[in-house]
């Protein structure tokens, strides 16, 4: 479809709803006529209680003509099937399939992209080969001693992904395992890990989807160096996570390398090995399986029809309503679960990344604001930092809370009458009612005027499977919300510049011959006096 969704009916009809949104404060709005359970939406092992989105039915019959007329769910499915997506037409891209939910279509009998799908396994298998060595201690670090630690070093896709399902699954942790983190270019960051952990236990697993990362070729060379210091040989504790053909790809230098393909953009990797080493390592292979699962649930469920009745694409078109027809710029996402606390970082570059665009798949400037800025931090922390600025600031940011019924280790205890899991629970409600009704008061500094959107997606416990559904349900709504967009939500050519200026410096330092002839030269003079 090349029409400008701006000027389709539906999209018409969308901006004269909005003109009159559903006001969340007017009395009997939330309570009494069964909004709060009847606007409840089931995907995988997950709900989403939206009544607290300013939609009525009106609003939601208009977004399935929208899912419908744009097909939403029928451009998915192409994507699960392999069609090239990652393209601009009539333009030099990237020219590719999109193809993560492959790495994940392990489960039925029929792959929707089955050479992906017998690529995802066999990397699978290697896997499991190798961490079935590492506990069985066939494989040893270079002074004899079993491997217990795990270094990642890579950055952006290849770091955040995996780090915020790390974090969040450490409660499955093998015991005795510990996986850390390197990304940063900034010296500290390596030193601070690597001085941190015992070497000589220690696998360092670099991954890069290109092999030419800055951050990280820097950044394998200082723990390459560190081992050598200690003593210690690098070939026998170093791992390669890279693309086929990448530089990275040198049998010689690593214990053992594992492929991504360029079907899988780097901040969608984290089902692919990008996260499954780590995850391996630490967790194991039947969690790792639980948590592909997850992702495999979700996207089977991202492929219903109904509006009503699919997570992900509901969750995508509040997005479009919120940005598009309700006009805000960002989305919070706020996780009650400390677990999750770099979950909104990874969602910060998927999302961002992803739809940070302004320019169409064919070429032409867009024509509808694109994707918001996504920031977050965990609950209860955020409520005494920013939520001030949430219920009485002058920008209205919508929000996408998360919780879980249970808490992952199951230790609690009732202090004042209630366990420290209700009262998590408890604030996380409590603030959707608040920036939902607000509150009227004779003091204006003491007034919430309320109307402020929410959606509060709900699992049962945060375990494998349910961070596999919560995964996959993010990469979804991202994807589903650049088709309608009509954007290419899997290139970053944004990234590139920065890049390029900043290799131009490095040659400039390099040579010593920065005569502060270009603006960045200048700077540099500037900043060093
Ligand atoms: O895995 P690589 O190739 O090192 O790239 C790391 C990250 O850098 C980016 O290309 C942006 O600079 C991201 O898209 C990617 O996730």
């Amino acid at each position: 479809m090349k029409t400008k969704p701006t000027e389709t009916t539906i999209w018409q009809k969308l901006i004269r709803l909005a003109e009159k949104p559903y006001d969340l404060t007017a009395p009997g709005a939330l309570s009494g006529s069964g909004r709060i359970g009847t606007m409840v939406c089931r995907s995988a092992g997950l709900r989403l209680l939206y009544a607290m989105q300013r939609v009525d039915e009106q609003v939601l019959t208009a977004f399935q003509e929208l899912a419908d007329g744009f097909d939403l769910v029928g451009r998915f499915q192409e994507m699960r099937g392999g069609a090239v997506l990652n393209r601009i037409d009539g333009w030099p891209s990237e020219n590719r399939q999109v193809l993560h939910t492959a790495s994940r279509d392990l489960f039925s009998e029929n792959p929707l992209a089955p050479a992906a799908t017998a690529q995802a396994k066999r990397e699978l298998t290697q896997l499991e080969r190798f961490i079935w060595e590492v506990d069985e201690r066939h494989l040893l670090g270079s002074t004899g001693k079993p491997f217990t630690t795990m270094v990642n070093i890579g950055i952006g896709g290849s770091d955040l992904g995996p780090r915020a399902v790390n974090e969040a699954l450490r409660a499955y942790y093998r015991p005795g395992r510990q996986v850390r983190f390197v990304a940063n270019v900034d010296p500290d960051d390596a030193s601070a890990v690597l001085a941190s952990v015992d070497l000589s236990e220690t696998l360092v697993t670099i991954v890069s989807k290109s092999g030419t990362t800055l951050e990280t070729l820097t950044n394998e060379e200082l723990a390459r160096s560190a081992y050598r210091s200690g003593g210690l040989d690098p070939a026998r504790h170093f791992l390669a996570v890279t693309g086929v053909g990448s530089p990275m790809e040198d049998p010689q230098r690593y214990l053992r390398s594992f492929a991504m393909f360029d079907y899988i953009g780097g901040r969608y990797s984290t089902t692919s090995m990008v996260g499954c080493v780590t995850l391996g390592f630490a967790l194991g292979m039947e969690h790792l399986y639980a948590f592909l699962r997850g992702a495999a649930e979700m996207d089977e469920a991202a492929g219903h029809p109904a509006v009503r009745d699919n997570l992900p694409l509901l969750l995508a078109l509040f997005g479009i309503w919120n940005r598009n027809f309700l006009g805000y710029p960002t989305l919070a996402i706020l996780p009650y679960s400390q677990a999750l606390h770099r979950f909104p970082a990874h969602l910060q570059q998927c999302d961002m990344e992803s739809n940070g665009k302004s320019i169409t798949r064919f070429g032409e400037p867009v024509s509808a604001a694109t994707g918001p800025i996504v920031w977050g931090e965990p609950g209860t922390n955020g409520q005494h930092a920013f939520y001030q600025l949430l219920h009485q600031g002058t920008e209205i940011v919508p929000v996408e809370f998360i919780g879980f019924r249970e808490n992952q280790y199951g230790q609690d205890l009732p202090v004042d009458g209630t366990s420290s899991q209700q009262k998590l629970i408890a604030n996380l409600l409590a603030q959707a009612v608040a920036l939902a009704s607000g509150r009227d008061h004779d003091n204006p500094n003491r007034r919430f005027a309320g109307n402020r959107p929410s959606s509060i997606i709900v699992g049962n416990r945060l375990d494998p499977r349910t961070m596999g559904n919560l995964l996959a349900l993010y990469e979804a709504k991202i994807v589903m919300q650049g088709f309608v967009w009509q954007i290419n939500s899997f290139d970053q050519e944004g990234v590139q510049l920065g890049k390029q200026l900043a290799t131009e410096l490095l040659d400039l330092l390099k040579s010593g011959t920065n005569n502060g002839s270009t603006i960045g030269g200048e700077l540099l003079r500037e900043f060093e006096k």
